[in-house]
């Protein structure tokens, strides 16, 4: 994070309409709007990094289609020629003002493995230190679909919580949230502050708006809670529309801001990790009594209190902690195999107290209600 209290760490998501124009070509007008702004907060001394959209928006013309392609290889062919392209824009409009683009692409496995997860962490703190913007995008080109972030708009959040961001800006086709669909209901408002997602913000949350946005509200709503529960200010605001991320720094911009949830301790970096981005790999089943342990009572969940294993994990492993209903409870980092879990199940207390660990340590476990999120987004 910067030292000046004045700065700040800002993640900016911009999507794909708001780069490109209607015929699968990078709109340099939108882009050079985009680049002022950027140039202006790194001028006044912020951190600015990039999650831009548009890779296959900016090639499926160059590969030969006339529209947006549907089948995964065309997309996944279109966007190796647009982020090229993306980025060589990119590079000569930020040297044009004497700052320095660089090029990060992420797929979800590279989140799922902590240790890949502070690798990236570490090298994009080098470079938001270095003074250069990195330009994050999913790496399209070669991720299979099961394991794809699928929208940029949570990769912006994630990304925002992994590199501690003070303020995630989301430019759209739209300048906010509204208390109802826009294109289905006229009498919509905009919302100027959220300070929590309520399901009835959820039920008015729609599809995308343009042929080529991926996401919709619905993700980005993802996105905000993701945010919020990681301590992050964010804003959502009208791509194009005049100095609208240099005014939502400042909070002056027209757009829909939504505040860090401030009920609940902001999740630490392990935390995030495990709620985020981590790939559980089984479940334990816990009874009501430990239950209230470690959600009411914030404490680690000991091997007496684990009543049922499902699946084949190891030591280290991120899994799935359900009640005896079958509803989850939350997430956490196992002390022992599934097979050493197993073989607990029925020990007698002074049987136990060889097993010196908890099965699940406090600091490793993260609770739904923690997040009021389904975990695991
Ligand atoms: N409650 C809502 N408030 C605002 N926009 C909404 C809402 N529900 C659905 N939308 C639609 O979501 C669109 C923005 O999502 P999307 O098309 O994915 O944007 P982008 O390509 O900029 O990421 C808006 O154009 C709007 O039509
Ligand atoms: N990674 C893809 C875009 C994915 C995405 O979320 O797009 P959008 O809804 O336009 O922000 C690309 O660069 O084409």
């Amino acid at each position: 994070m910067v030292n000046d209290t004045n700065n700040k760490r800002v993640v900016i998501k911009i999507g794909s309409s708001s780069l490109t124009s209607l015929h699968g070509e990078i709109s340099r007008r939108k882009l050079e709007k985009l680049v002022d702004e950027v140039v202006r907060l790194k001028d006044d001394g912020h951190e600015v990094l990039l999650v831009s959209s548009g890779a296959v928006a900016a090639g499926y013309r160059k590969l030969g289609c006339l529209t947006r392609p549907e089948s995964l290889p065309e997309k996944q062919a279109a966007a190796s020629i647009g982020q090229g392209l993306l980025m060589e824009s990119y590079s000569d409009l930020f040297l044009s003002h004497g700052y320095m683009g660089s090029q990060i692409l992420i797929t979800r496995s590279d989140f799922s493995d902590e240790d890949r997860y502070n690798n990236a962490r570490n090298t994009i703190n080098v470079l938001l230190e270095r003074g250069i913007i990195p330009i994050v995008n999913e790496n399209d080109t070669i991720t299979v679909d099961r394991l794809k972030f699928g929208d940029n708009d949570t990769l912006s959040a994630k990304v925002a919580g992994l590199v501690e961001a003070d303020e995630l800006i989301i430019l759209s086709d739209i300048d906010g949230l509204y208390d109802a669909d826009p294109r289905k209901n006229e009498d919509a408002q905009l919302l100027d502050t959220v300070h929590e997602i309520t399901p009835e913000i959820e039920a008015a949350a729609g599809d995308p708006g343009s042929s080529v946005g991926t996401g919709g509200m619905k993700s980005k709503l993802d996105a905000f809670k993701i945010a919020m529960a990681s301590g992050i200010s964010s804003f959502l605001g009208k791509a194009g529309t005049d100095q609208i991320v240099y005014d939502a720094v400042y909070r002056n911009a027209v757009g829909t801001y939504f505040e860090p949830t401030s009920v609940i301790e902001d999740l630490d970096q392990k935390k995030q990790w495990i709620a985020f981005n981590s790939g559980p790999e089984g479940e334990i089943t816990i009874d009501h009594r430990a239950r209230k342990t470690i959600v009411d009572m914030k404490e680690s969940l000991l091997p007496m209190n684990v009543h049922h294993v499902n699946g084949r994990f190891k030591k280290g492993a991120v899994v799935h902690i359900n009640d005896l209903t079958g509803e989850e409870i939350g997430l956490g980092i196992v002390n022992y195999s599934s097979k050493q879990l197993e073989q607990m199940i029925g020990l007698t207390d002074p049987e136990l107290e060889s097993y010196e660990k908890a099965a699940i340590d406090s600091k490793d476990l993260v609770c739904n209600l923690e997040v009021k999120l389904p975990v695991g987004v």
